[in-house]
Formats: structure tokens, sequence, C-alpha cells
């Protein structure tokens, strides 16, 4: 699919994210039962899938033939960010044929000393028609990110940052600036855990939303109701 096709595709809906890193309860080894995952959000009418690893967007895009957008999660010495760090990672995402590319674009320390601006001029050298989502974490680095030529942004990184709120819930503030002030498509991502608050997140004018743990991490469901109840019997 084209740049633009993809972006017409998820305009106004849901992307589901299936993910699992090591740790989690449907991380396996040898295997991996994310494609299962994509399987069902497919079934429910998602356009596009967002998945963290070589192997799961490879077995995603298998399953599905739906757009993917790729990125791996992994923890280097000196970098704060963990979501697709340097290139290495994205020779691997462009190899196996991840249809966009996502990766961290906060403004926080990279440990090779480049800024993420000079990362981002890197890629854009190597692999000049990619697709790239840039996830941060606060207006000023959405804006960055736009202006150094990224495709798409995403609000990811919102509450996972030091120096961003830890809200559980979306940072619907950070959607309705970006929204109104970037010219490119902003994906609200992060804490969208019940509907109402994906409708209510789409209602900001961001070009389309993406839902993870509420759907595909069942620890995390299994949680929210056991909080719930232990503070509604209480
Ligand atoms: C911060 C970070 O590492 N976020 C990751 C990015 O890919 C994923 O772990 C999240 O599941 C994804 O962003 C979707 O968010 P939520 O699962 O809240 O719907």
């Amino acid at each position: 699919m084209t740049k633009q096709e993809i972006l017409d595709a998820i305009h106004g809906k849901m992307i589901i994210s299936c993910q699992a890193i090591p740790g989690e309860p449907l991380y396996l080894e040898d295997d991996s039962v994310m494609y299962l995952m994509a399987r069902a959000a497919k079934r429910a009418g998602t356009p596009a899938i967002r998945t963290s690893s070589i192997r799961d967007v490879a077995a995603i895009k298998k399953e599905t033939g739906l757009p993917v957008i790729g990125l791996v999660k992994i923890n280097y010495p000196g970098y704060d960010s963990y979501i697709t760090p340097t290139m290495k990672e994205v020779d691997d995402l462009v190899a196996v044929g991840s249809d966009v590319v996502a990766l961290d674009c906060t403004l926080r320390k990279r440990g090779d000393g480049t800024t993420i601006n000079e990362f981002i001029a890197q890629i854009r050298q190597k692999y000049p028609d990619i697709i790239l989502m840039a996830d941060i974490s606060n207006y000023e680095e959405g804006i960055n990110a736009w202006k150094c030529g990224v495709d798409i942004v995403g609000t990811t990184m919102s509450g996972y940052t030091d120096y961003t709120s830890k809200k559980d819930e979306p940072d619907y503030e950070l959607m309705t600036r970006l929204a109104a002030d970037i010219d490119i498509p902003v994906i609200g991502e992060g804490k969208i855990h019940y509907p109402d608050q994906a409708v209510k997140a789409l209602q900001t004018g961001i070009w389309s939303i993406v839902v993870g743990g509420a759907i595909t991490r069942p620890l995390e469901i299994a949680q929210r109701f056991m909080k719930a109840i232990d503070e509604g019997v209480k």
C-alpha cells in the first residue's frame, strides 16, 4: 500500500496494538501468539496493527495482510529511549517489510550522542521513502518531530517520560494541541482504556487512535477488574 492508502485506511479508525515483551504473560521465548491477537483485531475491523519485534511484524503481516506499524523495543546502555532507538532496529524493520516504522522521538538522551533530529536525518538519508511514526511525550517533541519530516506523530510516550504527567488516562490536551497545529496525521495513543475514551480521543481532531493493552493485554484487563472490585466493595 502507498503512504496515502495507509493514511486513508486508518483515518477516523482504531489501530489495534498487539504486543508482548519478555516478562509478559503472553510472551513466549520460542514462539509468538500475537498473530492470533491480530487475527481477532482484524475480525473486529481494524485497518492496521501496531506491534513490537521483528518476528511479530512478519507473523502478523502473514496472518492478516494488514499494514503494520512496526517497532522494536530494546534497552541499550546510555539510551533513555527503548522504541527503535538505533539504525539497527530501523534496518531490521525495513528488511522485514514493516509498512510504518515507529521510533521514539522524545528529546531524551541517546547513547551514541546524536540528537533525535540527527537520527531522523540519518534515517531519511538511508531510506527516503519509508513512513515514519514519531512516538513523542509532549507538544514540543511533537512539533520538533513534525519539523524533522516524519510522516505521523503519536502521543505514545505521554506519561512515560519523567517530565510528563503520569495520569492513567489519554492525554486529550496533547492530542487537541497537536491536531490543531501540525499538518500531518496525529495518532492518539496511550492509556485509551474504554470505548468512550476512544471516541473522545477521536473527537479532539486527531487522525486516528491506537489502543493496545485494553484489548490485547489480558493481565492488564484482569487487573483493571480486580482494582475496580477492590475499590467498589470496600
Ligand atoms: C509507552 C510504551 O512503551 N508504549 C508501547 C508502544 O508501543 C506499548 O507498550 C503500548 O501498549 C502502546 O503504546 C499502546 O498503549 P496502550 O497499551 O496504553 O493502549
